[in-house]
């Protein structure tokens, strides 16, 4: 059986439709013990996204972004966030996306991407998955300034910096971005070699 089999749905609400849809929708759930409950659900559809996390294994270093983002300010962040560089699909494949992405966010040019896993980053509320990937660079990879399109509001600074330094910007709070702190994670566990405590 598969969960398809519990829900039906009664009515789609749009209560919201102008840069992204939100929607509230009224539907049945059959519980565990196959009784039918009535529910709604605002859902935040704003399609699905990629991010990536450049790596130079032989240097120990990482491709980072700071950028403004209005949600976390009025969420009480009073500066820039620091996040891997990402994107939304658009309808593009994931891997189209964020090698376009990369270069517009960072001004490296990647041949290869490897997907590593992908997840839902916040299923109560907002639809989007979102694809991990990882790449390695090189500092002659950088073809362009990046910045990202100035016209959409977009001003990126890129910054390069060791992998126990991204760590460590975790644990004194400076990097703040949930996909950003999972790649970084990832990358202590999978990429780089011995990582050193990130305190010492
Ligand atoms: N006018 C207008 N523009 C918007 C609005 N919301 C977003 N934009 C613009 O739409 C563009 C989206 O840029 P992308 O680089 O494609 O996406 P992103 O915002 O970086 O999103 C990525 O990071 C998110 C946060 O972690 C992820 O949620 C998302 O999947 C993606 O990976 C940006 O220029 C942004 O300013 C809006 O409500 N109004
Ligand atoms: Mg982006």
């Amino acid at each position: 059986m598969s969960v398809a089999d519990r829900v039906r749905v009664e009515a789609v609400k749009v209560l919201s439709e102008d840069w992204y849809v939100l929607k509230k929708t009224t539907f049945s759930y059959q519980r565990q013990d196959g009784s039918w409950q009535r529910q709604s659900r605002e859902t935040y559809d704003r399609g699905n996204g990629a991010t990536i996390l450049l790596y130079d294994p032989g240097r120990r270093t990482v491709i980072l972004t700071r950028q403004f983002r209005y949600p976390a300010f009025v969420n009480g962040c009073d500066d820039l966030l620091i996040e891997t560089p990402a994107g939304l699909l658009d309808n593009a494949s994931p891997e189209e996306r964020i090698k376009a992405e990369t270069e517009e966010e960072t001004g490296f040019r990647i041949q290869q991407v490897r997907r590593v896993f992908e997840a839902y980053m916040s299923p109560g509320s907002v639809t989007e998955k979102l694809f991990f990937f990882v790449a390695t660079y090189r500092p002659g990879d950088r073809i362009g300034e990046g910045g990202g399109h100035e016209a959409e509001g977009e001003d990126i600074d890129m910054l390069e910096v060791t992998i126990d330094e991204a760590l460590a910007m975790i644990a004194r709070g400076e990097i703040r971005d949930g996909k950003t702190i999972m790649l970084l994670q990832y990358a202590a566990l999978h990429l780089f070699g011995e990582v050193r405590n990130a305190r010492s």
